[in-house]
């Protein structure tokens, strides 16, 4: 069990990734909520966004959302390499992979290594393009690469072994020419060029291959005057052009890093969903909360584990909730004497949980909100389209109070749309409702979003979609008989 968790947490950098393949927070399948969610059929398909759908329409348990690709250009010795270090260390959250353009340089013949101080390595022809389209093709969609290794102390590539390279959250790209070929440009969803004075690269190139790559100086600046810097200004520099973003200084640039690194987080913990309902939020993700969540969709895990893992995700799920009502400003007097500037919690509030498995959520609420009155909503399940509301007890003064409601599971949106309107009829305003739940089908947040659009949805990860009987998938079976052990 720990060794799971342990597995998920690790820091995944380029080659010592797992063999982990992403199965969640994926691309929208178009849905069957058409059918599933009552009351909203031609809507809910008609405002579906761009999706990824599986043959038939049906959620895919394997689609995958595709990695974010970034590409990294820059002159020799410009910084390349230490910038993307630089950008993995920082999104230590996220499984990120590099890729080296230099992998796929062709291998010298034995009469190309005879008269090696002939061959230029800095013209596009050196690499074997097609190979490194081919492998990044294989990578976005989903699958993983042996990527070869090469060897500038003999200018091979090695025939024997290879570099595993997995399925990412992030893959970047780094060579001297990945901008030049348009193909490869197609690939990147950013582009970054590392911008450094060619005195500095030059120093460094020199010290670099004479350490590192079994060369002498002079080899170095004959190489250098005339191929490296004739390519730089023939093939390099124009493809400047083509950067989102330019590195003055390289990995000394610390701002610059800091703000890439920010625009990658923003666009990794986008999901597409949230693009379209703003008001429906995804607890941000971390090897700890993609660990539970492996932990608590294994089927083959004990009830006691189960009941540990969801609590703490529930737990989360409450926290940021909580966060996101509002609040009023305060200020207090600490020991020291000092004032304190702070925020009051909002007050007016209560839980209420769709019986059963909302039940599970009562007491990560209780722990936060310490004496909170809690309602709760029984709806009889009696096929998908027959939900029958069959019990209600509400804190009565629920109108004027700020309304957390609790499933654990988002499906097809019926019961929630049920829920929400019990709450609405009793007084409640719409937009003092926040859903928290564990995982949702995109078509569930589809259908409560669309039919409620000022009520918050809060939830810790969003699946892939509905199967043929409105489970979701991957999902994690019935949470109810899970958590209370009737399973
Ligand atoms: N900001 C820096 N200050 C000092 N040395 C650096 C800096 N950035 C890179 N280097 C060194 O310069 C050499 C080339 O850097 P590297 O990141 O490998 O460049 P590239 O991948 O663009 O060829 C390496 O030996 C590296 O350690
Ligand atoms: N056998 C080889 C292959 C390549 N080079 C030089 O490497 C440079 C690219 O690598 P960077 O890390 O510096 O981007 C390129 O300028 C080639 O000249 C080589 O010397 N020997
Ligand atoms: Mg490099």
């Amino acid at each position: 069990m720990e060794d799971v968790l342990e597995s998920a947490v690790g820091a995944h950098f380029s080659g010592l990734r797992l063999d982990s393949r992403r199965l969640s927070s994926s691309s929208l399948p178009s849905s069957p909520s058409s059918a599933a969610c009552n009351g909203t059929a031609a809507d809910a398909s008609s405002a579906a966004p761009a999706a990824a759908a599986a043959p038939g329409g049906l959620a895919s348990p394997t689609a995958a959302r595709q990695p974010f690709v970034i590409g990294v250009s820059g002159g020799t010795a410009s910084g390349k390499t230490t910038v993307c270090d630089m950008i993995i260390q920082q999104l230590h959250d996220h499984r990120v992979v590099l890729v080296n353009q230099d992998s796929f340089y062709h291998g010298l013949t034995e009469e190309q290594s005879e008269h090696v101080g002939e061959y230029n390595f800095d013209h596009p022809d050196a690499f074997d393009t097609d190979r490194l389209l081919e492998c990044m093709g294989e990578l976005k969609s989903g699958q993983s690469v042996n990527i070869p290794i090469y060897d500038f102390k003999n200018h091979r590539r090695c025939s024997e072994s290879f570099r595993k390279v997995n399925v990412s959250d992030v893959i970047i790209l780094e060579g001297i020419l990945v901008f030049h070929d348009q193909r490869v440009r197609d690939l990147m969803d950013m582009k970054i060029f590392v911008d450094t004075d060619a005195d500095i690269r030059l120093a460094r190139r020199i010290r670099r291959d004479t350490v590192e790559r079994g060369r002498d100086v002079l080899s170095v600046l004959e190489q250098y005057g005339r191929f490296v810097k004739p390519a730089f200004d023939d093939f390099v520099l124009p493809s400047k052009k083509y950067a989102d973003v330019i590195i003055p200084r390289g990995g000394d640039n610390h701002v610059a890093i800091d703000l890439i690194v920010q625009h990658i987080r923003t666009k990794l913990g986008q999901h597409d969903l949230c693009k379209f309902y703003p008001n429906v939020y995804v607890v941000h993700t971390t090897f700890q909360i993609r660990g539970m969540h492996t932990l608590i969709r294994d089927k083959e895990i004990t009830t006691p584990d189960f009941v540990f893992y969801s609590d703490r995700l529930i737990r989360l799920v409450v926290e940021h909730g909580l966060g996101n009502l509002p609040f009023t400003e305060k200020q207090v007097v600490t020991p020291t004497g000092s004032i304190y500037s702070g925020v009051d919690f909002c007050k007016k509030l209560c839980g209420v949980s769709i019986v059963r498995s909302g039940e599970s959520m009562e007491n990560a609420l209780r722990a936060c909100c310490k004496g909170i009155k809690i309602g709760k909503i029984l709806i009889h399940r009696d096929g998908d389209n027959g939900q029958q509301l069959i019990y209600h007890k509400l804190p009565m003064d629920i109108a004027e109070r700020h309304v957390l409601l609790m499933d654990p599971v988002l499906g097809t949106g019926n019961s929630a749309n049920q829920a929400i309107e019990l709450l609405i009829r009793k007084g409640v305003p719409e937009d003092q409702i926040m859903f928290l739940t564990l995982i949702s089908a995109p078509e569930g947040i589809h259908c409560v979003c669309k039919r409620f659009p000022r009520l918050k949805i809060v939830t810790s990860e969003i699946d892939v979609g509905l199967n043929e009987d409105y489970r979701v998938v991957p999902g994690l079976g019935e949470y109810g008989d899970r958590y209370f052990g009737t399973d």
